[in-house]
Order: C-alpha cells, then structure tokens, then sequence
C-alpha cells in the first residue's frame, strides 16, 4: 500500500512535492492535449503520445483556447509510438476507455520503479482495469469537472472549469486517505493553474461524478441535446434528476454516503457549462464509438450485483447499446456499406 501522507511531514518530503517530474499523455486529445499543454506551459516534461495528430503537431505543435488564457506551444516531444517514449514518473491516460485494449501493450513500456498511472478517463473500474497491468499500489484516479473539445489537429477548446479531483487507488476500491504522491501531482497540475482537489475516497469520488455523467452524457446524445437543454425544460429535468437519484442509492448501497443536497448542488453548477455538447455526445456526432460500458454498464451491472433497480439507467444503457451498434461502431461502417 502506498505510504499514506502524516502530519509530521518533514522538510525533505516537502522538497519532493517540488522535485522534477516528468509526464507521458497517452492520448492527446480533448483532455490529454488541454492538460499536457498546460503543464508543459509550465515548464514540465510532458511526452505526448498521438495517432492522427501526429504529423501535424511534430511540425506545427499545440494550439489551446481558453478563458483562461489561449496559447501555443510550437514544439511538443510527439510520438506516435509508446516504444519510443521514455519511462515516466506519471503516465497519464485520457485515451477513450473504448480504446483501453490498448494499455496492456502500452502502459509496461512506460513505467519504471516509482511510476504513476494516472487515469482520467470517466466511467466506473477503469482503475481496476488498469491496477491488473501495472499493479493497484500504482494507480490514481482523476475525475475531470472540465468540457473541452478538439476543433482541429493539434488545436483543443477548453470552454469551463477545470478542476481535477484526485484519489488513490487500492484493491477493491478501499479508500487510501491523502498520500505524499497525491500531494505531488497536484503541486504540478496547481503550478500548471489547473485546480486539484483531494479525495480520500476514490470509489465516492468516481459514484459523484457519474451522478453527472450517466443523465448529461447519455441523455444529450438520446435526446440530441445540450446540457442546457437537459436543465432547461421541465420534464428532461425531472428525467435527469430521476438518474441522479438512482445513482446515489446504488452509491449508498457501497457504503458511500452522498449527501441529500449534492444534486441540487451538482444541477447549480453544471448549469454553468450551458450549450456544452458532453464528450460522448461529441463521440456520438462524429460517429466514433461510445463510452457505453465504462460509463453505463458498469454502474449498471454494480447496481445489479447489489440488488438495486435502476430502471431509468438500464433503459438509457439499452438505447446507447443501439446507438453504438448501428450508428458508431465498425458494424456500422459494415452495415452501411451493404
Ligand atoms: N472532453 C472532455 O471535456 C472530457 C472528457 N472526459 C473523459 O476523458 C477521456 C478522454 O476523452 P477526450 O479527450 O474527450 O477524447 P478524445 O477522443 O478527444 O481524445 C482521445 C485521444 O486518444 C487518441 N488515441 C486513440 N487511440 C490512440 C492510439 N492507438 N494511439 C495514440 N492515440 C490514440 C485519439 O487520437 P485520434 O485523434 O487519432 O482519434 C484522441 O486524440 C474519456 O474517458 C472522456 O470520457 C472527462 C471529462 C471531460
Ligand atoms: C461532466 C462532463 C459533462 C463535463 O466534465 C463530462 O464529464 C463529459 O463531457 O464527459
């Protein structure tokens, strides 16, 4: 188990929080490309891993726009294989959790003694899925309050928020409190002005944000709708606080206690991200494949194994299996070309 962060901690400790660290972006898309940038903007060692990209950004490097200060990074180190990066101290994954086939053979490349796997992807047991290639004391979560956007190659848009809110993992989800490389992530990503805050508790952690992500990520693409949209009429709000709901009963029965005033907290704040698309309704208007099982199936089949209906879930869960199938996916592209 990870040494867990005390009270008596001492001045070389603090010295570490400090320390050079270097940072591998496996997918640098919407999120990866944001955060990367942000952090090499700060004068840290960043390695991006690309695929489409890739000739793109090694001539013509990164372009971000954001409230908070657009910028451009004319040199990245680009890679389009993970054979050719170095090892390092935090491995980042903002890969689409569609595409984590692809971390068997790319994380044991990348990591060394005192490596992270940092991963930021939404949905629920991604971090178990990566723990059973690199071990569970090497694993950290990132649950992403942030709506980003790719408008061309190398070029993303951060329209709101930002902020990361970061926990440990260990086997079975159990909560590992604050630890010194907690501490250490967010001196980089604070130095990087992204903000971070701590959670002791990653399985909570990850129930809150699906609260948001099950009811905005699947209804915008259902629906064809915004998140302002979804909050604005009566009945799709009805409808999203519903999915809340069910969600925070299945977190309950995992002994996570989510408090009765977190959705009305959560609806105030998500307002703010107004016309926002969501990521998955993006994937969905670019016909590439939707994070269905992470974000839906797993919550649903947690919900299951705990003998909890959640009738609206699975009925959300069974219109994005179709969508996926037929309008998405290679069977689509096979479909449609008959
Ligand atoms: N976008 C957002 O605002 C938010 C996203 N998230 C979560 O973050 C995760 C990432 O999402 P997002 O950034 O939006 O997704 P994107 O599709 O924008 O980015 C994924 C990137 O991975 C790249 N990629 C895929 N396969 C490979 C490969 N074999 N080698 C190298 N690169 C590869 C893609 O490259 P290519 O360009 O070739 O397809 C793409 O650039 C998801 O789990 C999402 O749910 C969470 C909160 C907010
Ligand atoms: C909650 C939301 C909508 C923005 O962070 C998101 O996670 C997404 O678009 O995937």
């Amino acid at each position: 188990m990870e040494v867990r962060f005390d009270s008596n901690f001492n001045s070389s400790a603090r010295r570490s929080l400090s320390e050079n660290r270097s940072y591998a972006i496996l997918g640098t898309g919407a999120l990866g490309g944001f955060y990367g940038a942000r952090l090499q903007q700060a004068g840290i060692d960043v390695h991006f891993l690309l695929r489409s990209d890739y000739e793109y950004v090694k001539k013509h490097g990164l372009f971000i726009e954001s409230p908070d200060g657009t910028f451009r990074l004319p040199q990245v180190n680009a890679y389009r294989n993970v054979h050719d990066m170095p090892c390092c101290d935090v491995i980042v994954v903002a890969l689409k959790t569609t595409q984590n086939n692809l971390l068997r053979q790319m994380l044991p490349c990348l990591v060394k003694d005192n490596s992270v796997v940092l991963v930021l992807q939404n949905g629920l047991g991604v971090e178990e899925e990566v723990a059973g290639i690199v071990g569970s004391n090497r694993v950290m979560g990132g649950l992403c309050f942030t709506c980003n956007d790719k408008v061309a190659p190398g070029h993303f848009r951060h329209l709101h928020y930002g902020v990361i809110t970061l926990a440990e993992y260990a086997y079975d989800y159990l909560a590992c409190g604050i630890t010194k490389r907690m501490l250490q992530v967010k001196t980089d990503f604070e130095r990087a002005g992204i903000l971070i805050q701590l959670a002791e508790d990653l399985l909570l952690a990850r129930w809150k944000k699906l609260i948001c992500n099950i009811p905005f990520n699947g209804l915008t693409v259902v629906l064809n709708a915004t998140i302002k949209d979804l909050i604005s009429d009566v009945h799709t709000r009805a409808l999203v606080e519903e999915m809340m709901q069910e969600m925070v009963t299945v977190a309950a029965a995992y002994h996570r206690a989510i408090a009765d005033d977190y959705i009305e907290k959560r609806l105030k704040y998500i307002a703010k991200m107004g016309p926002y698309r969501t990521s998955t309704k993006i994937d969905f208007d670019y016909r590439r494949s939707l994070e269905v099982e992470a974000i839906f199936g797993n919550p649903l089949r947690a919900a299951q194994q705990a003998g909890i209906d959640t009738p609206q879930l699975a009925m959300l869960y069974r219109q994005l299996k179709f969508l996926d199938t037929y309008y998405c996916t290679d069977r689509a592209i096979a479909v449609l070309a008959h």
